[in-house]
């Protein structure tokens, strides 16, 4: 059975739940680092008001005993603290004249999933469509994707990340070791390696803010010390690259999803395109360059993953784009409900924890056993074909 997930629950109902099936045994999870994700998510500049109302946690209540993984499948629970200030509004059916009533979001927003869930569901309260299409759930695949991330870890995978754009301001580009680009962007409040561009995005984000507007930006993510070969180019759907695309693409907001240099390569030739071969007794084959962000095939070629993601700005505008109002057909302005203006460096740790499982999940197909001893000999035996190569 290969590794997989559902999720359930609703912004601000009483909790987010994930089943997680799959995982092998005996694999000892790092509480700490697990929360450390979450509240990672939680921070960045342009954040709203929700963000200083969780303290993300997750509970595990399934398939993990005495710190390690059983073999059994893993429940992940992810408590909403706010759930109680909308007790009332989701458990009383909104009734004309009262409070709930008045709670009842009939006016969709352009941009959200608010009339395109409406008119597919039939449901005329609009909170029904916002209360499960809100980003609130990435919370819990972020707590989803730091299984992946402890899974690959225990076999020398690593993942950072970085925001590379906010609306107009775009970071320099650098090249910096992985170490040092977790530890510069773990220190800054957008999620870049410089001081100067932090600054400036602060900046710009507190005058879109003002101005009752919102923005998106670029994110990008690396995975380091792969082996050759997670994937294939066999079948369509066993395609690694094709994979990690849709889950990005998943990701509330995000519009588009490029790996290495991506759209870039539209423009250039073949020969400054392609990653030419090196082979040393040392490294074995390894590339010149990695401009296809560590892809050939649908397979991992060794080279580091880096795939970007685009987030478009946030959909709910303190002054509101005109809309239609589902209870009688009249333009009016949107729905204004509390808002993120920017979410962007949130979403770049969403990237890093849907890449990270994805690239595990393929790890898992290619190395797959039971356990964590018999999924080490399997990854030992390839590693020493590959060296024999
Ligand atoms: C981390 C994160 C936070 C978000 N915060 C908000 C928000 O506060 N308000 C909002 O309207 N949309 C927010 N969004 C975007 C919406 O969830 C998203 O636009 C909506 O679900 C519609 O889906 P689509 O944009 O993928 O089509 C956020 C997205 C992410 C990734
Ligand atoms: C709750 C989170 O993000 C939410 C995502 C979101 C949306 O529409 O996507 C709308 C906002 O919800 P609320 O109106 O409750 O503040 C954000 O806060 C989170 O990231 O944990």
């Amino acid at each position: 059975m290969s590794l997989r997930y559902l999720t359930a629950g609703e912004t601000h109902g009483p909790q987010l739940t994930a089943i997680v099936e799959g995982m092998p045994s005996n694999l000892r999870i790092d509480f700490e680092a697990l929360n450390f994700q979450l509240l990672r998510r939680q921070k960045g500049y342009g954040r709203g008001r929700r963000m200083q109302i969780e303290r993300d946690t997750a509970d595990i209540a399934g398939g993990v005993r005495h710190g390690q993984t059983t073999g059994a499948p893993i429940a992940l629970i992810v408590v909403n603290n706010d759930w109680k200030h909308w007790t009332k509004i989701m458990n009383i059916e909104p009734i004309e004249g009262t409070d709930e009533e008045k709670r009842r979001v009939h006016r969709p927003r352009p941009g959200h999933a608010d009339l395109n869930g409406g008119l597919k569901y039939d449901l005329k309260d609009l909170r029904n469509v916002l209360e499960r299409s809100s980003a609130r759930e990435t919370a819990v695949r972020v707590a989803v994707g730091a299984l992946a991330r402890q899974l690959l870890e225990a076999f020398g995978i690593r993942i950072g990340g970085q925001v590379l754009r906010i609306g107009e301001i775009e970071a320099p580009v650098n090249n910096l070791p992985l170490d040092e680009l977790i530890e510069r962007t773990e220190a800054s409040s957008v999620r870049v390696v410089d001081e100067e561009t932090e600054k400036k995005m602060e900046a710009y984000i507190d005058l879109i803010k003002k101005e009752g507007d919102s923005v998106g930006g670029v994110v990008q993510c690396i995975v380091e010390g792969l082996p050759v070969g997670l994937g294939s180019h066999v079948q369509y759907d066993r395609k690694l690259d094709g994979r990690i695309a849709q889950a990005v693409m998943s990701i509330n907001a995000f519009k588009g999803v490029e790996i290495g240099i991506g759209f870039e390569a539209g423009q250039l030739r073949g020969s400054q395109v392609h990653d030419e071969i090196l082979y040393s007794e040392e490294t074995g084959y390894t590339r010149a360059s990695n401009r296809l962000g560590g892809f050939e095939g649908g397979m991992t070629n060794g080279m580091p993953i880096v795939v970007r993601g685009v987030m478009k700005p946030i959909p709910t505008l303190y002054k509101p784009l005109r809309s239609v109002d589902i209870d009688t057909r009249e333009p009016f302005n949107a729905q204004v409900e509390r808002s993120d203006a920017c979410a962007v460096p949130a979403a770049s740790v969403v990237l890093e924890s849907v890449v990270a499982w994805e690239v595990a999940k393929a790890f898992l197909e290619k190395f797959g056993g039971d356990s964590m001893e018999e999924i080490k000999a399997n990854y030992d035996n390839y590693k020493r074909q590959l060296e024999s190569y």
